[in-house]
């Protein structure tokens, strides 16, 4: 008997353009407040791009992390990598991807960043632990400091930023180290907000080089101890994410002027965590770290000045 093909499924259509974007500006906003504060200081077409980064770096920080990740082994890395090859490609494979194939084309990018991000997720599902800082610097680069690479195509640079006569005919500059760093900065500063939330899932970011170094042990990390070795350690790693806050505040004066506003209140907003860390006495155990609204509306007209002088 003649056997009739059974008919396939046709695929649901995907979202449109407005659909997904608006998805995504919902996904960014509801998973982290400072960041989309910060996109509401950019021109639309800008912020849009930032919050369709924004949910990619969500999804492959989910895979590892979120509700599903003890289903994700090498294999859904890989998959993921394929995934984000299609996108690459012109070629979204579901609403979320929409918004982002637009993006890259509105503001072309290398896709090297987004390699690197998984590389990361990669880290995190092999590795609870840190030797050195050297290595967690690394891991850094690779879930954050590529953040701070792909906004840099969307944030754009300012060609005239150099006013001295002597700079004039200096080729034009990129400031992608200070881009890395303030990614860096910002993971430095989750690590040390989340240290008691990290343990709770058998997880120690702070390199163990450190621990040593102040005598502070992994089972003391563990028991949640707070004495005068553990505030040490938590100055200790509080100047370092600091310093790494300041070299990110030279680049800004290369972006493009609409950029400069937001990238420094996102960068106020964030550095503030570390500031109520220490006014909580380090307790990042048994509190978690956060900057009050009103603190953070008061942070806005300062970041404004400063973009318009520093
Ligand atoms: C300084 C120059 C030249 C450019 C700026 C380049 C940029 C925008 C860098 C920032 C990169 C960035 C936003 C990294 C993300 C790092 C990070 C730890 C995000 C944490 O995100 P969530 O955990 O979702 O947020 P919450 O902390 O709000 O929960």
């Amino acid at each position: 008997m003649l056997q009739l093909p059974k008919p396939t499924q046709p695929n649901p259509p995907l979202a449109s353009l407005d659909e997904a974007y608006e998805l995504c500006r919902q996904i960014t906003e509801k998973y982290s407040k400072t960041f989309y504060l910060g996109t509401l200081l950019m021109p639309p077409e800008k912020r849009q791009a930032i919050w369709a980064i924004y949910v990619w770096c969500r999804r492959t920080d989910e895979l590892v992390d979120g509700p599903q990740a003890k289903l994700t082994t090498p294999e859904t890395l890989d998959n993921w990598e394929k995934h984000l090859e299609s996108v690459f490609a012109g070629h979204p494979l579901d609403d979320a991807d929409v918004a982002l194939v637009d993006t890259l084309k509105r503001f072309p990018m290398d896709i090297q960043p987004f390699r690197d991000m998984i590389a990361g997720q990669r880290m995190d599902l092999y590795r609870s632990r840190y030797e050195t800082f050297e290595e967690l610097q690394l891991y850094c680069y690779r879930v954050a400091g590529t953040v701070g690479l792909m906004s840099s195509a969307v944030l754009g640079i300012d060609e005239r930023y150099r006013t001295a006569p002597w700079e004039k005919n200096q080729p034009l500059y990129i400031p992608q180290q200070e881009a890395i760093a303030l990614g860096i900065a910002n993971q430095l500063t989750n690590i040390l907000r989340d240290v008691g939330e990290d343990a709770g899932r058998g997880r120690i970011y702070l390199p163990l080089e450190d621990l040593d170094l102040f005598n502070y042990s992994q089972e003391d990390l563990f028991n949640g101890v707070i004495d005068e070795r553990w505030r040490e350690l938590m100055r200790f790693q509080i100047q370092r994410a600091r310093k790494y806050y300041t070299e990110a505040e030279r680049g800004i004066r290369a972006l493009n002027a609409d950029s400069r506003w937001p990238v420094w209140a996102a960068l106020m907003l964030y550095q503030g965590i570390l500031d109520v860390i220490e006014m909580n006495d380090y307790d990042v155990f048994n509190q978690r770290a956060f900057v009050p609204t009103a603190k953070k509306m008061l942070y806005l007209p300062i970041a404004w000045l400063r973009a318009q002088t520093l």
